[in-house]
């Protein structure tokens, strides 16, 4: 037997008997009403799965109105209730209507018992969908508030970050596809989960996909997914991340070292809007807002046939370049007091300080591999310290090593155009103060930006 609850609500009680002992050996509960006034004082009346109503009610009244009216009650009382109307003046109209007005279903009057028990069973089944959708847009949403809600704080005060803050919060509330350039360890990624905190999406999920880590082989099975035996492993249907973003934020990391092979089909998804399952041929369509990310200059790329044109400009509507921490000297303190607070806490050892000399050694250091370097050297520092005071002791840059042997392989051309982007980017692009900063003439800046293609 079915563990369903029907409510029957008609004014016939031979038509409440007749249908009671045709349903009770199929379901658990079957209640009857003879008056339809009784419906509001049912407390349960959510719990119900099918409710059969009738829809008329007074003598001599044919059209339907109480039926409807009482149609409209339930449905704002309920949630997934079904409601099946029956009626013995029924034509096709009157089942539009009812069915265009929240029916789930119409039976006309005398009824076929097969027919009416297959009826109320599609309609129990419904409401068993319906409710199961709604626990797992409730449960989504719960768990899009639980990702979302992993909020890291941007530190910073320098005029360089809160440049890039400005232009963030200016471009997050647009549709614009944007692209985030900047050294690693620089926070691309924070700024690409601000862009998405500070949008019109910010309630729907981002889903970051580091483009360095898929291969070739997976690319498309990760992206847009798959349908059940579209290949060896693919034992159940499974929707790719493109579908996952679906109305909400996809971020794509690393993008510069996608394949162009790779580029041509993420270029066919963002120009069609639309994905296919591998192993299916129905287009999905995707609603989703696109932020990219590199530390490849990807114009270059394009130049040297690395990197498709279109696909550049599909994805650069905004770019927002993240300069590394060595050009943003007011940043360096107030992450390490902020990383220094969080790993104390994290490693139970509470009060500890920077003295003078370390905070020397943290604003001298070049950081190499920007933020991420300063929180890794102040987590090891906080693990490793024995006193309450880390002195500059506590700092072994093993980076500057590394740095220096690098260095060994570029040549002066190459350190030449670093100086040069430092300096724009330091200066916020202002030419006149890049130059003076080097020590060479406007001209001579011109020229040299010319000759590298900067
Ligand atoms: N301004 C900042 N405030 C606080 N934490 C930061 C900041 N910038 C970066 N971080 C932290 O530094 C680490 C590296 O940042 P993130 O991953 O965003 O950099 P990225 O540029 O995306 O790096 P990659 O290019 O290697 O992917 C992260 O742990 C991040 O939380």
């Amino acid at each position: 037997m079915n563990k369903g609850k029907i409510l029957i609500v008609d004014d016939k009680k031979s038509v409440l008997s007749a249908l009671e002992l045709l349903l009770q050996s199929e379901y658990k509960t079957i209640t009857t009403l003879a008056n339809p006034n009784g419906i509001t004082s049912i407390s349960d009346l959510n719990t119900y799965n099918v409710i059969m109503l009738d829809m008329n009610f007074s003598a001599g009244v044919n059209t339907g109105n109480e039926g409807f009216y009482w149609l409209k009650r339930i449905n704002e009382l309920t949630q997934n209730t079904s409601i099946i109307m029956m009626t013995a003046y029924g034509g096709v109209e009157l089942a539009v209507r009812a069915l265009k007005e929240g029916a789930t279903d119409f039976i006309l009057k005398p009824w076929d018992n097969h027919k009416l028990l297959s009826t109320i069973q599609s309609a129990y089944q419904l409401q068993q969908s319906r409710k199961e959708v709604s626990h797992l847009k409730e449960k989504t949403k719960h768990l899009k508030q639980l990702i979302n809600k992993n909020e890291t704080p941007i530190i910073g005060n320098s005029k360089a970050i809160n440049q890039v803050l400005k232009i963030t919060q200016k471009v997050a509330k647009t549709k614009a596809n944007i692209l985030i350039t900047g050294e690693n360890g620089t926070g691309k990624e924070l700024i690409a989960q601000a862009i998405h905190n500070g949008s019109l999406r910010k309630d729907e999920v981002l889903v970051t996909v580091d483009m360095g880590a898929i291969t070739e082989s997976l690319f498309e099975s990760e992206l847009f997914g798959h349908t059940k035996g579209a290949f060896t492993d693919a034992h159940e249907d499974r929707a790719g991340k493109f579908e996952t973003a679906n109305g909400g934020t996809l971020f794509l990391d690393e993008i510069g070292n996608l394949s162009l092979t790779l580029q041509a089909k993420l270029l066919a998804v963002l120009e069609n809007r639309e994905i296919f399952r591998v192993g299916s041929n129905d287009p999905i369509p995707v609603d989703i807002r696109l932020i990219c990310a590199t530390n490849c200059n990807l114009e270059q790329m394009v130049d040297e046939d690395l990197f498709r044109e279109d696909l550049l400009y599909r994805i650069n509507t905004i770019q927002i370049e993240v300069p590394p921490l060595r050009l943003r000297d007011d940043d360096i303190l107030l992450l390490a007091e902020y990383f220094l607070t969080s790993y104390s806490s994290k490693y139970g050892k509470s009060g500890l300080k920077l003295n003078a000399s370390s905070k020397k050694k943290l604003l001298n250091h070049q950081w190499p591999g920007n933020v991420r370097e300063l929180q890794h050297t102040i987590e090891r520092s906080v693990i490793l310290s024995e006193h309450n005071i880390l002195t500059s002791n506590d700092f072994v840059f093993k980076k500057q090593a590394f740095s220096a042997t690098q260095e060994m392989n570029i040549t002066l051309d190459d350190m030449e155009k670093t100086m040069i982007e430092n300096a724009l980017v330091k200066h916020e692009q202002n030419f006149s103060a890049a130059a003076n900063q080097l020590g060479i003439t406007r001209q001579t800046l011109y020229n040299k930006i010319k000759r590298y293609g900067i």
